[in-house]
């Protein structure tokens, strides 16, 4: 069994038992749930480089990344440095997240924030909206084409965005419908742990006009970014390059400074 295969096993049992602990009515009876959520696109294209800029404590590849990081503090200095969104990892069984580290994120910035979880029911998309999230991700090799079109309608209803991630030109062309907000790339294969920036520019061509497109993982130096805007991505998910430092509000400024 592969990590992904495994994170999927453990989120599914972890689900059943939140919702034993919490009922749909309590989620939307949630103050933040009649947020209304901005433009992930919208916030993308307003930015410069469209960094998404990630909140997460460890990971299975890398084992512990920030032991001390607060998300408060974390995002409000990511905003402050010119993120365009704030990405908030919340399982806690394999990244050490939380919902309360999303609640903590979302009171810390108006951008807008993405719920980084495994989906594999609607209760989370509704858990993502109660705790203040306005943008969702779906993970294409953790769901079959019928689950992530279903999960994406159902986000819409709601007011919430949707990223969809892909690994390979299968997935991009069987998976992306309208419903999709954003499309990424992951340059991390999730079975192998292989990363690789090149990925997503292998996958360009394979992009519908007008998609609005993001590249994830593994991005650490401003010339990657800066061959990868040229190219004609939108955006990039940066986590464990700020992540890794004792300061990450630091770590993206100076990230920052290097790409003007
Ligand atoms: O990061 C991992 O090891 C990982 C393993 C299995 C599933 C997902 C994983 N990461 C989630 C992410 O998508 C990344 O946190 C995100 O793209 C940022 O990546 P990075 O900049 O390399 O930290």
């Amino acid at each position: 069994m592969n990590i992904l295969d495994k994170i999927i096993l453990e989120k599914k049992k972890e689900v059943a038992a939140r919702k034993s602990q919490i009922t749909e009515e309590q989620l939307r009876a949630m103050p933040l749930f009649g947020r209304v959520c901005p433009s992930f696109a919208d916030s993308l294209k307003s930015h410069p480089f469209g960094i998404i800029s990630e909140f997460k404590r460890q990971s299975p590849s890398k084992g512990l990344i920030n032991g001390t990081a607060k998300p408060f503090d974390t995002a409000k200095g990511y905003e402050n440095a010119g993120a365009a969104a704030i990405s908030c990892l919340t399982d806690e069984q394999f990244f050490g997240g939380t919902l309360a580290d999303l609640e903590q994120v979302r009171s810390a910035v108006e951008i807008p924030v993405l719920r980084k979880e495994f989906i594999v029911d609607e209760f989370q998309i509704l858990e993502a909206k109660a705790y203040g999230a306005d943008i969702i991700l779906l993970i294409a090799a953790a769901l079959t084409v019928e689950e992530c079109h279903r999960f994406a309608r159902y986000a819409k209803s709601l007011g919430l965005n949707t990223l969809l991630e892909v690994h390979d030109k299968d997935e991009l062309l069987s998976y992306q419908n309208e419903d999709m907000d954003v499309v990424g790339v992951n340059n991390r294969n999730l079975k192998t742990f292989k990363t690789d920036y090149r990925q997503s520019l292998e996958l360009l061509p394979f992009f519908p006009e007008g998609t609005v497109k993001i590249s994830e993982s593994g991005l650490h130096d401003e010339e990657q970014l800066k061959e990868l805007k040229a190219a004609g991505f939108n955006g990039f998910l940066i986590g464990e390059n700020f992540m890794k430092t004792d300061d990450p509000s630091k770590a993206i400024q100076d990230f920052m400074n290097g790409l003007v």
